[in-house]
């Protein structure tokens, strides 16, 4: 059974008074630093000059560069994508990790797969919202929360368990569960995740439907919402009572397809290629190829992403979204910055 923590068995004092600077201002870094900000902690963002220190200024946050943030933390969070933080964290960071500090993670890569080793005595641990960094602040304000994972991968005060549970009830995540877990279970699961179901899964799903109806001769608009716009609903009944209450509420017709024809599409076959991708990430292989890849200055990946934002299923998607203005109420946030991210 997982040890699981929620907000009434936290104590988050440890952590009150003590500097927090949260490196970086993307995803999760802008929900980080707000929650713990409005959940009554000091905090300062480091991160570059331009982009997100001018949005970071403009919400009212008290912003730095990266060196003088984590000069005067007391617990240092490394927001960066993964694959800047090694670089970022010799240069600017680790120059001022005297012993005590705390240095913090929202996911285990860089420490898992060797990239970072930090000295022996700080703190290192990670606090990892099972979420989109931006669904981390929507939540949070809604009086709701992601859900975390915690881990210890270094303890050199006795306090880095106390730290990583206020931190976790600070952003929210501890309203919907903090789960006990280590650097090697957290960074496999998440990769495995993303790469077999969430990400790449759900993509390829909603891809080879959509194409299937198109090459067909149906209409693309149809294909979109059959298989994109209907997911989410049909998710959404999932995420809120199980398998169970989805199948409650849709037809007897599509309940006897899901289980007739589902085991077509998704058989024992798939289940052997996502071993495959598990392999992969638990030997090094997909850090190894990822590492390499921003070596050589990310072809492969600006092809893909070329590739996926030039498929038929966005355009069209864009088109019928317009006429759908409540489906972003509340939420333009992330969309202006899908529209002029270059994530370079
Ligand atoms: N995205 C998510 O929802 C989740 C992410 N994680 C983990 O959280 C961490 C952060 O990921 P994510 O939020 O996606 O990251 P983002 O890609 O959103 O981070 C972008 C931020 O990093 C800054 N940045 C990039 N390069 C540098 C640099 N060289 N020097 C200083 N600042 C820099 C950007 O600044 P600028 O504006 O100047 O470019 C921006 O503030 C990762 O470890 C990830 O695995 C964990 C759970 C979910
Ligand atoms: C599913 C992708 C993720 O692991 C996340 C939002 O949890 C990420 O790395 O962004
Ligand atoms: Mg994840
Ligand atoms: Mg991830």
């Amino acid at each position: 059974m997982a040890t699981m923590y929620y907000e009434q068995n936290i104590n988050e004092d440890v952590l009150k008074g003590k500097k927090i600077a949260i490196i970086g201002y993307g995803s999760q870094g802008h929900a980080h630093a707000l929650n713990l900000k409005e959940s009554g902690f000091d905090v300062v963002v480091g991160v570059r000059p331009g982009g997100s220190f001018d949005a970071a200024k403009a919400d009212g946050i008290d912003v730095k560069t990266v060196a003088e943030a984590a000069q005067e933390a007391d617990v240092i969070q490394i927001l960066l994508p993964d694959e800047r933080q090694k670089a970022v964290y010799e240069a600017e960071i680790a120059p001022h990790l005297q012993a005590g500090k705390a240095l913090m993670f929202a996911h285990g890569f860089n420490i898992h797969f060797g990239q970072i080793t930090p000295p022996a005595d700080v703190d290192v641990f990670l606090v990892a919202p099972k979420g989109p960094g931006h669904l981390v602040r929507r939540q949070f304000q809604e009086g709701a929360g992601v859900p975390g994972l915690f881990a210890i991968h270094q303890d050199a005060t006795g306090q880095a368990k106390d730290l990583a549970l206020a931190y976790g009830k600070g952003i929210g995540a501890a309203r919907g569960g903090l789960l006990e877990t280590s650097f090697k279970e957290e960074t496999e699961t998440d990769l495995f995740g993303e790469q077999a179901v969430l990400c790449g899964g759900a993509t390829q799903l909603v891809r080879a439907g959509f194409e299937t109806l198109v090459e067909a001769g149906y209409q693309p608009e149809l294909a979109y919402f059959e298989t994109l716009h209907e997911l989410k609903l049909i998710v959404d009944l999932m995420f809120e009572g199980g398998m169970a209450t989805m199948r409650y509420s849709v037809s007897d017709t599509a309940e006897w397809g899901d289980y007739v024809a589902g085991p077509r599409i998704i058989d024992e076959s798939v289940k052997a290629r996502m071993k495959d991708v598990l392999t992969d990430i638990q030997d090094g292989t997909f850090a190894r190829r990822w590492i390499q890849e921003n070596e050589n200055g990310r072809p492969e990946y600006t092809k893909f992403k070329e590739a996926g934002a030039n498929h038929q299923i966005e355009e069209v998607g864009a088109k019928l979204r317009a006429m759908m203005p409540f489906i972003n109420e509340g939420k333009e946030k992330v969309v202006r910055e899908v529209a002029t991210s270059a994530k370079n």
